[in-house]
Protein backbone atom coordinates (compact mmCIF):
# COMPACT_ATOMS: atom_id res chain seq x y z
CA UNK A 1 0.00 0.00 0.00
CA UNK A 2 0.81 3.29 -0.65
CA UNK A 3 0.26 7.32 -0.81
CA UNK A 4 1.06 10.23 -1.79
CA UNK A 5 3.46 10.86 1.36
CA UNK A 6 5.02 7.24 1.95
CA UNK A 7 6.16 6.09 -1.39
CA UNK A 8 6.32 2.83 -2.72
CA UNK A 9 8.33 0.19 -1.20
CA UNK A 10 11.46 -1.40 -3.52
CA UNK A 11 9.87 -4.58 -5.14
CA UNK A 12 5.98 -4.65 -3.68
CA UNK A 13 4.96 -8.00 -4.74
CA UNK A 14 2.00 -7.75 -6.78
CA UNK A 15 -1.09 -9.24 -5.36
CA UNK A 16 -4.06 -9.77 -7.79
CA UNK A 17 -7.22 -8.68 -6.45
CA UNK A 18 -11.37 -7.91 -7.20
CA UNK A 19 -12.18 -11.21 -8.01
CA UNK A 20 -14.79 -13.49 -6.61
CA UNK A 21 -14.71 -16.94 -6.04
CA UNK A 22 -17.06 -19.63 -5.64
CA UNK A 23 -15.92 -22.76 -3.95
CA UNK A 24 -18.21 -26.03 -4.34
CA UNK A 25 -16.59 -28.55 -1.17
CA UNK A 26 -18.34 -32.08 -1.25
CA UNK A 27 -17.40 -34.92 1.15
CA UNK A 28 -14.61 -36.32 -0.22
CA UNK A 29 -12.98 -40.19 -1.66
CA UNK A 30 -10.47 -42.13 -2.10
CA UNK A 31 -7.86 -41.67 -4.87
CA UNK A 32 -7.77 -45.14 -5.43
CA UNK A 33 -9.74 -48.00 -3.75
CA UNK A 34 -6.26 -49.80 -3.09
CA UNK A 35 -5.48 -50.46 1.23
CA UNK A 36 -3.20 -47.49 1.26
CA UNK A 37 -5.25 -44.88 -1.02
CA UNK A 38 -8.66 -46.37 1.57
CA UNK A 39 -6.32 -46.18 4.69
CA UNK A 40 -5.64 -42.26 4.00
CA UNK A 41 -8.88 -41.36 3.13
CA UNK A 42 -10.41 -42.82 6.23
CA UNK A 43 -7.73 -41.81 8.98
CA UNK A 44 -8.21 -38.30 7.90
CA UNK A 45 -12.29 -38.64 7.77
CA UNK A 46 -12.31 -41.03 11.14
CA UNK A 47 -9.68 -38.28 12.93
CA UNK A 48 -12.52 -35.27 12.20
CA UNK A 49 -13.73 -34.44 15.87
CA UNK A 50 -16.85 -33.30 14.06
CA UNK A 51 -17.76 -36.61 12.94
CA UNK A 52 -16.45 -39.03 15.71
CA UNK A 53 -17.22 -36.83 18.94
CA UNK A 54 -15.89 -39.23 21.48
CA UNK A 55 -13.37 -38.74 23.91
CA UNK A 56 -9.99 -39.30 21.46
CA UNK A 57 -8.84 -41.42 24.76
CA UNK A 58 -11.57 -43.76 23.98
CA UNK A 59 -11.63 -43.37 20.07
CA UNK A 60 -8.13 -43.66 18.97
CA UNK A 61 -7.39 -47.04 20.34
CA UNK A 62 -10.16 -48.42 18.33
CA UNK A 63 -9.46 -46.53 15.05
CA UNK A 64 -5.71 -47.51 15.05
CA UNK A 65 -6.22 -50.97 16.59
CA UNK A 66 -8.91 -51.97 14.55
CA UNK A 67 -10.65 -49.82 11.94
CA UNK A 68 -8.52 -48.85 9.81
CA UNK A 69 -6.45 -52.45 9.73
CA UNK A 70 -10.12 -53.75 8.33
CA UNK A 71 -12.26 -51.51 7.22
CA UNK A 72 -9.84 -50.15 4.37
CA UNK A 73 -10.15 -53.35 2.43
CA UNK A 74 -13.64 -53.54 3.07
CA UNK A 75 -14.98 -50.53 1.78
CA UNK A 76 -12.22 -50.79 -1.12
CA UNK A 77 -14.15 -53.44 -2.17
CA UNK A 78 -17.31 -51.70 -2.14
CA UNK A 79 -15.68 -48.86 -3.83
CA UNK A 80 -14.29 -51.16 -6.43
CA UNK A 81 -17.96 -51.86 -7.83
CA UNK A 82 -18.70 -48.68 -7.92
CA UNK A 83 -15.79 -47.55 -9.15
CA UNK A 84 -15.82 -44.50 -12.83
CA UNK A 85 -13.46 -47.12 -14.65
CA UNK A 86 -13.12 -44.66 -17.71
CA UNK A 87 -11.90 -41.84 -15.14
CA UNK A 88 -10.45 -43.84 -12.95
CA UNK A 89 -12.16 -42.01 -10.05
CA UNK A 90 -15.37 -42.26 -7.63
CA UNK A 91 -18.20 -40.59 -9.09
CA UNK A 92 -18.57 -38.23 -5.97
CA UNK A 93 -15.20 -36.84 -7.50
CA UNK A 94 -16.52 -36.81 -11.22
CA UNK A 95 -19.99 -35.32 -10.73
CA UNK A 96 -18.61 -32.49 -8.25
CA UNK A 97 -16.04 -31.58 -10.83
CA UNK A 98 -18.77 -31.47 -13.53
CA UNK A 99 -20.64 -29.26 -11.14
CA UNK A 100 -18.39 -26.82 -11.29
CA UNK A 101 -17.46 -26.58 -14.76
CA UNK A 102 -21.39 -26.27 -15.96
CA UNK A 103 -21.45 -23.56 -13.25
CA UNK A 104 -19.07 -21.60 -14.44
CA UNK A 105 -20.76 -22.09 -17.58
CA UNK A 106 -24.00 -20.98 -16.27
CA UNK A 107 -22.40 -18.10 -14.61
CA UNK A 108 -20.48 -16.48 -17.88
CA UNK A 109 -22.30 -13.48 -17.11
CA UNK A 110 -20.54 -12.05 -14.18
CA UNK A 111 -17.33 -12.14 -15.29
CA UNK A 112 -15.75 -11.47 -12.30
CA UNK A 113 -16.58 -14.73 -10.44
CA UNK A 114 -14.28 -17.90 -10.63
CA UNK A 115 -15.87 -21.14 -9.64
CA UNK A 116 -13.58 -24.02 -8.36
CA UNK A 117 -14.24 -27.24 -6.50
CA UNK A 118 -12.36 -29.14 -3.69
CA UNK A 119 -13.08 -31.95 -1.17
CA UNK A 120 -13.19 -31.79 2.99
CA UNK A 121 -10.99 -35.25 2.62
CA UNK A 122 -8.33 -36.52 0.33
CA UNK A 123 -7.76 -34.26 -2.96
CA UNK A 124 -8.01 -31.58 -4.06
CA UNK A 125 -8.59 -30.34 -0.50
CA UNK A 126 -9.96 -26.66 0.39
CA UNK A 127 -6.40 -25.38 1.73
CA UNK A 128 -5.08 -25.84 -1.95
CA UNK A 129 -8.54 -24.58 -3.81
CA UNK A 130 -8.06 -21.59 -1.51
CA UNK A 131 -4.99 -20.82 -2.28
CA UNK A 132 -5.69 -21.08 -6.46
CA UNK A 133 -8.80 -18.58 -6.13
CA UNK A 134 -6.43 -16.41 -4.05
CA UNK A 135 -3.93 -16.70 -7.00
CA UNK A 136 -6.39 -16.01 -9.18
CA UNK A 137 -7.34 -12.29 -8.02
CA UNK A 138 -10.13 -13.50 -5.36
CA UNK A 139 -10.42 -11.49 -2.51
CA UNK A 140 -14.11 -12.84 -1.13
CA UNK A 141 -14.62 -16.78 -1.74
CA UNK A 142 -18.50 -17.89 -1.21
CA UNK A 143 -18.22 -21.04 0.34
CA UNK A 144 -20.79 -23.78 -0.49
CA UNK A 145 -20.75 -27.06 1.43
CA UNK A 146 -22.81 -29.50 -0.76
CA UNK A 147 -25.32 -30.60 1.99
CA UNK A 148 -28.68 -29.39 1.52
CA UNK A 149 -29.29 -29.91 5.17
CA UNK A 150 -27.11 -29.23 7.96
CA UNK A 151 -25.24 -31.17 10.23
CA UNK A 152 -22.25 -30.30 12.46
CA UNK A 153 -20.75 -33.30 11.05
CA UNK A 154 -20.78 -32.24 7.07
CA UNK A 155 -21.29 -28.04 6.76
CA UNK A 156 -19.70 -26.86 10.00
CA UNK A 157 -16.52 -29.20 9.44
CA UNK A 158 -16.06 -27.89 5.97
CA UNK A 159 -16.78 -24.60 7.13
CA UNK A 160 -13.82 -25.30 9.91
CA UNK A 161 -11.27 -26.51 7.33
CA UNK A 162 -11.81 -23.21 5.51
CA UNK A 163 -11.29 -21.14 8.08
CA UNK A 164 -8.57 -23.49 9.76
CA UNK A 165 -6.46 -22.19 6.35
CA UNK A 166 -7.66 -18.45 6.50
CA UNK A 167 -5.60 -19.34 10.22
CA UNK A 168 -2.72 -18.65 8.36
CA UNK A 169 -3.07 -16.22 5.62
CA UNK A 170 -1.33 -12.65 6.28
CA UNK A 171 -3.83 -11.08 3.31
CA UNK A 172 -7.16 -13.36 4.42
CA UNK A 173 -10.30 -13.27 1.64
CA UNK A 174 -13.70 -12.32 3.07
CA UNK A 175 -15.56 -15.49 3.79
CA UNK A 176 -19.59 -16.25 2.96
CA UNK A 177 -20.60 -19.42 3.61
CA UNK A 178 -23.93 -20.85 1.68
CA UNK A 179 -26.67 -21.56 4.36
CA UNK A 180 -28.60 -25.27 3.97
CA UNK A 181 -31.66 -25.18 1.26
CA UNK A 182 -34.04 -27.90 2.81
CA UNK A 183 -36.61 -25.97 2.05
CA UNK A 184 -35.84 -24.18 -1.13
CA UNK A 185 -38.82 -24.51 -3.84
CA UNK A 186 -36.25 -24.93 -6.62
CA UNK A 187 -34.63 -28.12 -4.70
CA UNK A 188 -37.84 -29.46 -3.68
CA UNK A 189 -39.34 -29.31 -6.95
CA UNK A 190 -36.27 -30.49 -8.81
CA UNK A 191 -36.58 -33.83 -6.34
CA UNK A 192 -40.03 -33.79 -7.68
CA UNK A 193 -39.10 -33.81 -11.03
CA UNK A 194 -36.49 -36.31 -10.56
CA UNK A 195 -39.13 -39.07 -9.21
CA UNK A 196 -41.66 -38.25 -11.88
CA UNK A 197 -39.22 -38.44 -14.34
CA UNK A 198 -37.37 -41.52 -13.41
CA UNK A 199 -40.74 -43.68 -12.52
CA UNK A 200 -41.93 -42.69 -15.93
CA UNK A 201 -39.21 -44.69 -17.19
CA UNK A 202 -40.80 -47.79 -15.43
CA UNK A 203 -43.63 -50.10 -16.68
CA UNK A 204 -44.77 -50.30 -12.75
CA UNK A 205 -45.49 -47.93 -9.90
CA UNK A 206 -44.11 -48.24 -6.64
CA UNK A 207 -46.09 -48.52 -3.73
CA UNK A 208 -44.05 -46.57 -1.53
CA UNK A 209 -41.37 -44.12 -1.55
CA UNK A 210 -38.63 -44.07 0.95
CA UNK A 211 -36.82 -41.19 1.08
CA UNK A 212 -33.46 -42.15 2.83
CA UNK A 213 -30.90 -39.75 4.35
CA UNK A 214 -27.61 -40.60 5.38
CA UNK A 215 -27.96 -40.86 9.30
CA UNK A 216 -26.28 -39.43 12.20
CA UNK A 217 -25.65 -40.82 15.84
CA UNK A 218 -29.02 -39.94 17.98
CA UNK A 219 -26.52 -38.22 20.66
CA UNK A 220 -25.74 -35.60 18.01
CA UNK A 221 -29.59 -34.76 17.50
CA UNK A 222 -29.84 -34.74 21.28
CA UNK A 223 -27.63 -32.14 21.61
CA UNK A 224 -29.19 -30.08 19.36
CA UNK A 225 -28.22 -30.85 15.79
CA UNK A 226 -30.47 -29.52 13.17
CA UNK A 227 -29.82 -32.30 10.54
CA UNK A 228 -32.92 -34.29 11.81
CA UNK A 229 -35.35 -31.58 11.25
CA UNK A 230 -34.40 -30.66 8.34
CA UNK A 231 -34.61 -34.03 6.76
CA UNK A 232 -38.02 -33.84 7.76
CA UNK A 233 -38.95 -30.68 6.49
CA UNK A 234 -37.65 -31.99 3.04
CA UNK A 235 -39.60 -34.88 2.71
CA UNK A 236 -42.70 -33.45 3.97
CA UNK A 237 -42.70 -30.53 1.07
CA UNK A 238 -41.51 -33.07 -1.56
CA UNK A 239 -44.46 -35.13 -0.46
CA UNK A 240 -47.02 -32.20 -0.56
CA UNK A 241 -45.40 -31.26 -3.80
CA UNK A 242 -46.11 -34.87 -5.51
CA UNK A 243 -49.27 -35.06 -3.81
CA UNK A 244 -49.08 -38.41 -2.11
CA UNK A 245 -50.54 -39.30 1.31
CA UNK A 246 -48.11 -39.86 4.19
CA UNK A 247 -48.13 -43.57 3.65
CA UNK A 248 -47.09 -43.67 0.66
CA UNK A 249 -43.80 -41.71 1.32
CA UNK A 250 -41.87 -42.67 4.39
CA UNK A 251 -38.61 -41.07 5.85
CA UNK A 252 -35.37 -43.57 6.86
CA UNK A 253 -31.95 -42.85 8.18
CA UNK A 254 -28.94 -44.95 6.51
CA UNK A 255 -25.25 -45.87 6.65
CA UNK A 256 -24.81 -46.55 10.53
CA UNK A 257 -21.45 -46.87 11.82
CA UNK A 258 -20.86 -47.84 15.35
CA UNK A 259 -22.50 -49.27 18.10
CA UNK A 260 -24.63 -46.30 19.08
CA UNK A 261 -28.26 -45.50 18.31
CA UNK A 262 -28.17 -43.34 15.28
CA UNK A 263 -31.65 -41.80 13.65
CA UNK A 264 -34.30 -43.97 13.10
CA UNK A 265 -36.22 -45.64 11.29
CA UNK A 266 -33.05 -47.48 9.89
CA UNK A 267 -32.94 -47.89 6.00
CA UNK A 268 -32.14 -51.51 6.01
CA UNK A 269 -34.31 -52.89 8.39
CA UNK A 270 -37.73 -50.42 6.98
CA UNK A 271 -36.83 -52.33 3.39
CA UNK A 272 -36.64 -55.38 5.05
CA UNK A 273 -40.03 -54.96 7.03
CA UNK A 274 -41.90 -53.89 4.19
CA UNK A 275 -40.91 -56.86 1.94
CA UNK A 276 -42.04 -59.48 5.13
CA UNK A 277 -45.25 -57.22 5.56
CA UNK A 278 -46.16 -57.97 1.89
CA UNK A 279 -45.12 -54.35 0.47
CA UNK A 280 -43.55 -55.49 -3.69
CA UNK A 281 -42.84 -52.35 -5.28
CA UNK A 282 -40.49 -49.74 -4.20
CA UNK A 283 -38.53 -47.02 -4.95
CA UNK A 284 -35.82 -45.27 -2.82
CA UNK A 285 -34.33 -42.19 -3.28
CA UNK A 286 -31.49 -40.06 -1.97
CA UNK A 287 -32.24 -36.23 -1.10
CA UNK A 288 -29.51 -35.63 1.08
CA UNK A 289 -26.96 -36.87 -1.61
CA UNK A 290 -26.13 -33.73 -4.00
CA UNK A 291 -24.14 -36.32 -5.97
CA UNK A 292 -24.53 -40.23 -6.32
CA UNK A 293 -21.79 -41.93 -4.34
CA UNK A 294 -20.60 -45.24 -2.47
CA UNK A 295 -23.65 -44.22 0.32
CA UNK A 296 -26.16 -44.22 -2.56
CA UNK A 297 -24.65 -46.63 -5.07
CA UNK A 298 -23.86 -49.27 -3.09
CA UNK A 299 -25.57 -49.34 -0.09
CA UNK A 300 -29.09 -48.38 -2.07
CA UNK A 301 -28.88 -49.32 -5.30
CA UNK A 302 -27.07 -52.85 -4.62
CA UNK A 303 -27.24 -53.65 -0.56
CA UNK A 304 -31.48 -52.06 0.02
CA UNK A 305 -32.20 -53.72 -3.55
CA UNK A 306 -30.89 -57.05 -2.35
CA UNK A 307 -32.42 -57.04 1.11
CA UNK A 308 -35.82 -56.11 -0.61
CA UNK A 309 -36.04 -59.36 -2.60
CA UNK A 310 -34.43 -61.55 -0.48
CA UNK A 311 -37.68 -60.69 2.28
CA UNK A 312 -40.01 -60.75 -0.63
CA UNK A 313 -40.42 -58.13 -2.64
CA UNK A 314 -40.30 -57.78 -6.24
CA UNK A 315 -39.64 -54.76 -8.07
CA UNK A 316 -37.01 -52.22 -6.66
CA UNK A 317 -35.74 -48.90 -8.12
CA UNK A 318 -33.03 -46.54 -6.76
CA UNK A 319 -34.13 -43.02 -7.92
CA UNK A 320 -30.79 -41.33 -8.80
CA UNK A 321 -29.48 -38.60 -7.06
CA UNK A 322 -29.81 -34.44 -8.85
CA UNK A 323 -25.97 -35.07 -10.16
CA UNK A 324 -25.33 -32.46 -12.76
CA UNK A 325 -28.76 -32.78 -14.55
CA UNK A 326 -30.06 -29.32 -15.45
CA UNK A 327 -32.37 -29.44 -12.43
CA UNK A 328 -29.61 -30.42 -10.24
CA UNK A 329 -27.83 -27.94 -11.79
CA UNK A 330 -30.55 -24.67 -11.21
CA UNK A 331 -30.45 -25.59 -7.30
CA UNK A 332 -26.89 -25.26 -7.06
CA UNK A 333 -27.05 -22.07 -9.10
CA UNK A 334 -30.25 -20.49 -7.60
CA UNK A 335 -28.07 -21.11 -4.03
CA UNK A 336 -25.12 -19.29 -5.42
CA UNK A 337 -27.00 -16.48 -7.26
CA UNK A 338 -29.34 -15.45 -4.05
CA UNK A 339 -25.65 -15.57 -1.47
CA UNK A 340 -23.57 -13.66 -4.18
CA UNK A 341 -26.29 -10.86 -4.25
CA UNK A 342 -24.19 -7.43 -3.48
CA UNK A 343 -21.06 -9.19 -3.76
CA UNK A 344 -21.64 -8.94 -7.99
C1 LIG B 1 -19.78 -41.39 12.72
C2 LIG B 1 -19.50 -41.47 11.48
C3 LIG B 1 -20.19 -40.75 10.38
C4 LIG B 1 -21.09 -39.68 10.42
C5 LIG B 1 -21.64 -38.93 11.60
C6 LIG B 1 -21.43 -39.39 9.06
C7 LIG B 1 -22.30 -38.40 8.64
C8 LIG B 1 -22.61 -38.09 7.32
N1 LIG B 1 -21.96 -38.56 6.17
C9 LIG B 1 -22.58 -38.02 5.05
C10 LIG B 1 -22.24 -38.26 3.70
C11 LIG B 1 -21.37 -39.26 3.24
N2 LIG B 1 -20.72 -40.20 4.00
C12 LIG B 1 -19.98 -41.01 3.19
C13 LIG B 1 -19.18 -42.07 3.58
C14 LIG B 1 -18.90 -42.39 4.91
N3 LIG B 1 -19.49 -41.91 6.07
C15 LIG B 1 -18.87 -42.44 7.19
C16 LIG B 1 -19.14 -42.14 8.55
C17 LIG B 1 -20.00 -41.11 9.01
N4 LIG B 1 -20.74 -40.25 8.25
C18 LIG B 1 -17.84 -43.31 6.72
C19 LIG B 1 -16.91 -44.09 7.61
C20 LIG B 1 -17.85 -43.28 5.31
C21 LIG B 1 -16.88 -43.98 4.36
C22 LIG B 1 -17.36 -45.22 3.87
C23 LIG B 1 -17.38 -46.24 4.96
O1 LIG B 1 -16.32 -46.50 5.56
O2 LIG B 1 -18.45 -46.75 5.23
C24 LIG B 1 -20.14 -40.58 1.82
C25 LIG B 1 -19.59 -41.26 0.56
C26 LIG B 1 -18.24 -40.78 0.07
C27 LIG B 1 -17.86 -41.39 -1.30
O3 LIG B 1 -16.70 -41.28 -1.66
O4 LIG B 1 -18.66 -41.98 -2.01
C28 LIG B 1 -21.01 -39.48 1.85
C29 LIG B 1 -21.45 -38.63 0.69
C30 LIG B 1 -23.61 -37.16 5.51
C31 LIG B 1 -24.53 -36.35 4.59
C32 LIG B 1 -23.62 -37.20 6.91
C33 LIG B 1 -24.46 -36.51 7.91
C34 LIG B 1 -25.52 -35.87 7.69
FE1 LIG C 1 -21.01 -40.50 6.12
FE1 LIG D 1 -36.63 -33.19 14.29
Amino acid sequence: MTDAVSPQPVNHPVIRHGKVGVLLVNLGTPDGTDYTSMRRYLKEFLMDRRVIEWSRLKWYPILFGIVLNTRPQKVGKAYEAIWNKERNESYLRTYTRSQSELMTESLKDLPNVVVDWGMRYGQPSIASRIDALKEAGCDRILLFPLYPQYAASTTATVNDKAFEKLMAMRWQPAIRTVPPYHDDPVYIEALANSVTRHLATLDWEPEIILTSFHGIPKSYFDKGDPYHCHCQKTARLLREHLGLPKERLMITFQSRFGPEEWLQPYTDKTVEKLAREGVKRIAVMNPGFVSDCLETLEEIAGEAGEIFHEHGGEKFTHIPCLNDSPDGMRVLETAVRRELLGWV
